[in-house]
C-alpha cells in the first residue's frame, strides 16, 4: 500500500497541501479529479522528490521514503520525447539508468512497440507523428522503467476523443497486464470513470479528499448505464460545489 500521511506544502506562505492524507491498494487505478488549482501537480512533485514536503510522511509497503522518485515512473500532459531522438531511442532512455542487460531491455521495447501499434515507427523522429503515436511512445519510455508505481498528470489532455479512447484501453492494461499501481490526475469524469478503481474528488486548495468513490470491479465499462450516470452526476455536483467556493 502507498501511505500519504499529514503531508503538507505551502507556496508564499500559504498552504496548497495542509495534512493531507491518502491510502493508494498496491495494484489499483486510482483517479485524482478536482478543481483547477487546487494542489494535484503539486502532490505529484512532492511524490516524486521534485519539490520537498515541509512535513508529513510516506510509505510504500510498509516502509518509509523520503519520495517515490525511485519507485515511481512519472509521465506527463506533455509527451516531453526528446525530438532529436527516434521513437525507439526515446523509450529505451530508461535503459541509461538500468544496469539491466540491454537486449533483454530492447526485447521489451519492441514487444512493447508492437503492442501500443507503433511496429514500423521505431526509427520515425517524434516531429514525424502524431500526438497520439508520440504519448503511445511516452507511455512506453514509462513502462520501460519497470517502476511499481505509474504517476500519470494528464497524459491524454492534449489528444482527440477518438485517439484518447484508444489510449485509455492501453492505460487499463497497464494495471491489468503489468501489475501497476496507476495514480492518475484527468479532469474528464468520463476518463476517470472509465479508468478507475477508486475516484478521489478533491476539494480547493488546501488540497483535500472530499469523495473517495470505489467503483464496480468491472471493465471496460458502460459509462451509459444508470449506475455510471448517477455518479457522474454526483462528481459532478461536488466539483461545481468546490468550483464556487
Ligand atoms: N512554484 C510555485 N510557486 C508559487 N505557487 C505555486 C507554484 N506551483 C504551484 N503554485 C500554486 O499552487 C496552487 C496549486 O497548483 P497546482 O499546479 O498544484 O494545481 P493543479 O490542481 O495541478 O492545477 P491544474 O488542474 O490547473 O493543473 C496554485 O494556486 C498555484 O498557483
Amino acid at each position: 500500500m502507498l501511505r500519504l500521511s499529514h503531508l503538507g506544502k505551502k507556496y508564499n506562505g500559504l498552504p496548497v497541501i495542509d495534512q493531507f492524507d491518502l491510502d493508494i491498494e498496491k495494484g489499483s487505478f486510482s483517479v485524482l479529479i478536482g478543481p483547477s488549482g487546487c494542489g494535484k501537480s503539486t502532490l505529484f512533485d512532492l511524490l516524486t522528490g521534485t519539490i520537498e514536503r515541509e512535513y508529513g510522511t510516506m510509505e510504500w509497503i510498509g516502509e518509509a521514503v523520503p519520495h517515490l522518485g525511485q519507485i515511481a515512473a512519472y509521465m506527463q500532459q506533455k509527451d516531453l520525447l526528446l525530438p532529436w531522438l527516434s521513437l525507439m531511442q526515446n523509450a529505451m532512455l530508461p535503459q541509461v539508468f538500468s544496469k539491466e542487460k540491454h537486449l533483454r531491455k530492447n526485447k521489451k521495447a519492441k514487444g512493447l512497440f508492437e503492442r501500443f501499434g507503433l511496429n514500423g515507427f521505431e526509427d520515425y523522429l517524434p516531429g514525424a507523428v502524431s500526438g497520439g503515436m508520440k504519448q503511445r511512445c511516452a507511455l512506453i519510455r514509462t513502462l520501460m522503467f519497470e517502476r511499481e508505481i505509474v504517476l500519470l498528470d494528464e497524459p491524454l489532455s492534449a489528444l482527440d476523443a477518438i485517439t484518447r479512447r484508444s489510449l485509455q484501453s492501453l492505460l487499463l492494461s497497464l494495471q491489468k497486464d503489468f501489475k501497476k499501481t496507476v495514480l492518475m490526475i484527468t479532469h474528464d469524469i468520463d476518463e476517470a470513470l472509465y479508468l478507475a478503481d477508486t475516484v478521489l474528488v478533491l476539494t480547493q486548495a488546501p488540497m483535500k479528499i472530499r469523495d473517495r468513490i470505489t467503483l464496480p470491479s468491472e471493465k471496460p465499462r458502460n459509462l451509459d448505464s444508470s449506475e455510471y450516470i448517477a455518479i457522474k452526476k454526483r462528481i459532478l455536483s461536488e466539483l461545481e460545489e468546490e468550483m464556487q467556493l
